[in-house]
């Protein structure tokens, strides 16, 4: 549903994203990984037309998006958990909710179902953004890209700097999500998690993918952990 062709895309003269292709079909969960600094937010900018790519070729639904504005790309069904959270602080965890809330296509996500894949935010609705711990932060960030009502959900670095439980119950959720067939792209440096997770993970060195492939040749492999991700 999603596919980036080839794509060339940095910051001024700077180029991070070298001929870097990626695909994430509809209901797959894909894994992004690589070390710091490898050009993974900045592929999941292009993604969202927030860069724009100096060569290739930017799909959705199989349409040409290429150079399209990142309000365009929001409203094909593209759901972002952005690194470090950005909730606003000073509205209400309700009103960081409904504050992204769309009615596309049957708008399945409400307050409700929001409230059921995390009770915890039902509990804190009336907490300012700024008064919740770090792992009720994420849980709002997610439950706030769900209010878009996207068909791909993508996750920059959605469980880093939370304590271990806090960890599983974010996995626990997307692990939900991937039931009920929403597509997910998730950055992430946990391994073991990520594999029980994903059908396919794709790692990135210096802009360019160094390796892809199931979980299965993961574990199969434990030497690509230490190559690629300083394990
Ligand atoms: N706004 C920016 N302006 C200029 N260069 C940037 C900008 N953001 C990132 N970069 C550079 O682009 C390269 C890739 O960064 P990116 O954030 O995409 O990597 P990453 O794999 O997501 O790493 P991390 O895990 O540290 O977030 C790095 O060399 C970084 O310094």
């Amino acid at each position: 549903m999603v596919a980036l062709e080839a794509v060339d895309a940095g910051y001024g003269e700077a180029r991070v994203l070298f001929e870097l292709s990626l695909e994430v079909a509809a209901g797959e969960v894909v894994t992004l990984m690589g070390r710091n600094g490898m050009g993974k937010t900045t592929t999941i900018r292009t993604l969202f037309g927030l860069i724009r790519p100096t060569a290739g070729r930017l799909w959705l639904r199989g349409r040409d998006r290429t150079g399209v504005a990142a309000h365009v790309v929001a409203r094909e069904g593209l759901g972002l958990v952005p690194e470090g959270r950005q909730i606003f602080p000073r509205l209400t965890v309700e009103e960081n909710l409904v504050a992204t809330a769309s009615t596309r296509r049957g708008a399945n996500w409400t307050l409700a179902a929001v409230h059921r894949l995390f009770p915890r935010l039902a509990e804190r609705r009336r907490n300012l953004g700024d008064e919740l711990s770090g792992g009720e932060q994420q849980m709002l960030a997610i439950g706030r890209a769900l209010m878009t009502n996207p068909d791909l959900l993508v996750l920059d670095e959605a469980t880093e700097g939370l304590a271990p439980v806090l960890r599983d119950e974010i996995w626990a959720a997307l692990a939900t999500l991937k039931a009920e067939g929403l597509a997910i792209l998730v950055v992430d440096k946990h391994l073991e998690a990520s594999m029980r997770l994903s059908d396919r993970h794709i790692v990135m060195e210096k802009g360019r993918i160094a390796w892809a492939g199931r979980s299965s040749d993961l574990a199969a492999d434990r030497s690509l952990a230490t190559r690629f991700l300083e394990l």
